[in-house]
């Protein structure tokens, strides 16, 4: 193990970062370590991963750069899945449908018709009542815990190392021939010493899973202030998600009664199929989207002669848009390695 490369945690955006290393910047496998308190198979609130729904929607903001990232992950997800062995991965296509209360603006929708599968309009005349917008298209389910466990065995079989450490400082991750470290710490990029990013924050949220194998599609609903979705997991056993809320700035990672109820009834009034069975809980879980104000952190510090490159802030999205930011930031390590090569 040589650790010239260290990348800091192992969500999803870690993992995106290390695949990204291995095939943009072409690094060998063998000189890439990933170091995290928790990884694939570990569960914890202050480990987002696991509780992603998780599949590809229209919760992203509209800035030019999360479309650019949205669109890159979209398009690139089919390349990760088959190097994995396929759906069985835990990656998998389903319908989607998304509804808005209102219009989600030009940028958006453009930008989505370029690239989505089976994209449709849908006619006016066949929206929820209370709904203004709404589109249908093939999306990608991801079965978030055994999606980051296979992500996880594939680098193993191709030489990466991985390394259980809770870090104190960023500066411990710089083992004694490391050249560049990846801070992809999520939100625990607010209280990790030598990164404490203020302006980190969590975004709360809820679900209830829900087993029923009559659903096999996606179907959200967008309000001003609220989110309602249904998400089935791929190779699960017929896991259904049902969701949810964001809730700014609570850290706690208790689940509360009245929440549930209230994402059940959401759920319910936006696809009744669901109880066409009786309703068969699985299990409750809460989970913090690692927000940022201003959007995620994807920028190269220099440390003394050594680089950091953060990547962190992927807020509800890092799934779907996280290769996109990976790409981004290993590009940003590519161009300053070779600023530093001049001199
Ligand atoms: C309820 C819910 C539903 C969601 N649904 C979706 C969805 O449908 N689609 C989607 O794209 N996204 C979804 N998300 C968002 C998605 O889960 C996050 O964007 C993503 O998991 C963030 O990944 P990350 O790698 O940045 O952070 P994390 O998964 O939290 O990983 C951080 C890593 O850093 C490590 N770390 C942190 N601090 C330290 C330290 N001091 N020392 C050592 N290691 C450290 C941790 O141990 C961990 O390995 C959802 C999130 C929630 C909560």
């Amino acid at each position: 193990m040589t650790a010239q490369y260290v990348i800091v945690g192992s969500g999803i955006v870690g993992l995106y970062t290390t695949y990204c290393l291995i095939n943009d910047a072409k690094v060998s496998s063998s000189k890439l370590t990933v170091m995290a308190e928790y990884l694939p198979g570990d569960e914890s609130i202050n480990y987002t991963s696991p509780w992603a729904g998780g599949n590809f929607s229209c919760i992203t903001p509209n800035d030019a750069d999360t479309l650019r990232f949205d669109k890159l992950t979209y398009t690139h997800l089919a390349i990760i899945q088959a190097k994995l062995g396929g759906p069985k991965c835990g990656l998998d296509t389903k319908p989607s449908s998304e509804y808005w209360d209102f219009y989600p603006g030009d940028e958006k929708i453009n930008s989505l018709k370029s690239y989505l599968k089976d994209l449709v309009i849908v006619p006016k005349d066949q929206l929820p009542v209370g709904t203004v917008f709404g589109i249908k298209y093939t999306t990608w389910d991801f079965n978030c815990p055994l999606f980051l466990a296979n992500f996880k065995e594939y680098f193993e079989s191709i030489g990466v190392t991985f390394i259980k450490k809770k870090l104190t400082h960023i500066s411990q991750a710089y083992l004694p021939k490391t050249k560049v470290v990846f801070n992809c710490t999520g939100i625990g990029s607010f209280s990790l010493s030598g990164v404490k990013d203020s302006k980190v924050y969590p975004t709360r949220g809820q679900v209830v899973v829900v087993r029923a194998p009559h659903i096999q599609e996606n179907r959200m609903r967008w309000g001003e202030d609220y989110a309602t979705y249904i998400i089935p997991r791929p190779y699960s056993g017929n896991q259904l998600v049902l969701g949810g809320f964001l809730q700014k700035d609570n850290w706690t990672g208790d689940t509360f009664g009245d929440q549930t109820k209230n994402i059940l009834k959401r759920t319910t009034e936006l696809m009744p199929e669901i109880l066409d069975r009786p309703l068969e809980i699985l299990r409750v879980a809460a989970g913090l989207r690692p927000s940022r104000q201003g959007g995620p952190r994807i920028e190269v510090e220099r440390v003394e002669n050594k680089l950091l490159v953060h990547n962190y802030g992927a807020s509800g999205y890092g799934y779907q848009a996280g290769f996109g930011m990976s790409h981004k930031a290993v590009g940003l390590y590519i161009k300053e390695k070779a600023i530093l090569a001049r001199f």
